[in-house]
């Protein structure tokens, strides 16, 4: 097949999602739904239309900071167990929909504490959610607990995440604005972690470069990077010749260290300039472990495939390059071996199958 995928093709590629905050990926109608349930009055339209537009404009300055400030009207409607529980099945039900057969989604317990549920009390009602949006739909959703990296609890959550491993935690994360919170101001709960045997992943050089990527790495030992964009800081490229790796980005990519990229929401942020100018480009075509993801799915108004789509435009990837991806996400995923290889033989193989020779 030479033509490049449509949209309608890709929603139907069994797709892989590493990468996605329940917290960024509410629906509209929902959080004025929760909102009036809960009593929350500072929305700044009561319209779901107007909502969706409001979120992708005030998450488009250029700045992480301010993008992030937008979470707050996300955040203050989650704060019960019914609208997490709702938040979360919707979830598995959008990405159902979108294709996706295996996704890890990442929210910060420590946020949703305010109207007085317990830590345990969230993950419990976020995993519940899951189990409902998920049930029959052909997905799999694991949760990732994020610690806020300007905060001081993220032992306390590591420990969580432990301790819910074998009922849907994967792991865990770090978020929050990059800038003056580096990773190692949590060495104690990546070094807990590690003794632990328990997988985690850093947002990585999104905001901040190379010495927020190597503490995350050498430091930290982070298995997988959030972002990790400026990780072309360590690679040269001449006019006329080849590639030149930096001993960071060499060790990146000799280790198969995934890449957990998020091109729109990096336009948002001013991490990359353009879909056509994003490091992803590059970083494929130097066969880094890259995989493609979606962020915040309200604040950029994207779903996995049409990520994939934009890409596909810009680079003309075709469904090789797709399955490509898709391989590498699902063989990154915190997710026992066997299950990985069984997703990737089983499902995503024979789907991608099906739809080149087939469509
Ligand atoms: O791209 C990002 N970089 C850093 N932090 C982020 C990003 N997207 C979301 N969050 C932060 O993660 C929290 C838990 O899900 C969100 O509330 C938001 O503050
Ligand atoms: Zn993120």
């Amino acid at each position: 097949m030479s033509q490049l995928p449509t949209l309608e093709e890709i929603r139907r590629a069994p797709k892989v999602l590493l990468h996605d905050h329940l917290d960024g990926g509410l629906r509209p109608e929902t959080i004025v739904d929760l909102a009036r349930e809960t009593g929350y009055d500072k929305l700044p339209t009561t319209d779901p239309g107007a909502l969706r537009t409001w979120f992708q404009e005030a998450s488009d300055s250029g700045s992480l900071e301010r993008y992030l400030e937008t979470f707050d009207h996300t955040v203050g409607v989650m704060q019960t167990r019914e609208s997490l529980v709702r938040v979360a099945a919707e979830c598995a039900e959008d990405l159902a929909a979108d294709g996706v057969v295996y996704a890890e989604v990442r929210y910060a317990p420590e946020q949703h504490t305010s109207a007085g549920l317990s830590l345990e009390e969230v993950i419990e009602a976020v995993l519940e959610g899951f189990r409902i949006g998920s049930e029959g739909r052909g997905i799999r959703v694991g949760t990732l607990l994020t610690a806020m990296r300007h905060q001081a609890r993220s032992m306390e959550i590591a420990e969580l995440a432990v301790r819910y491993r074998d009922v849907g935690v994967a792991g865990f994360d770090i978020a929050g604005a990059e800038a003056g919170y580096p990773p190692t101001r949590h060495l104690d709960a990546f070094e807990y972690l590690q003794r632990e045997n328990a997988h985690f992943t850093i947002h990585a050089g999104e905001a901040f470069g190379l010495p927020s990527i190597w503490q995350a790495i050498q430091w930290c030992g982070a298995d997988r990077l959030g972002h990790g964009v400026r990780i072309i800081d360590d690679i040269t490229v001449p006019a006329d010749g080849e590639a030149k790796l930096g001993r960071l980005a060499a060790y990146v990519r000799d280790k198969r260290i995934p890449l957990e990229m998020c091109p729109t929401s990096n336009l948002q942020t001013g991490a990359a300039p353009s879909i056509a100018e994003h490091p992803i480009g590059l970083l494929r075509r130097l066969n880094f472990r890259v995989t493609v993801n979606t962020d915040n799915r309200l604040m950029s108004g994207t779903t996995v495939s049409e990520e994939f789509a934009k890409l596909s435009e810009a680079f003309g990837y075709s469904w090789d390059d797709m399955q490509w991806f898709t391989i590498n996400a699902m063989k990154s995923a915190f997710l026992p071996f066997d299950e990985r290889l069984a997703l990737i033989n089983g499902v995503i193989k024979p789907g991608f199958a099906q739809l080149k020779w087939h469509g």
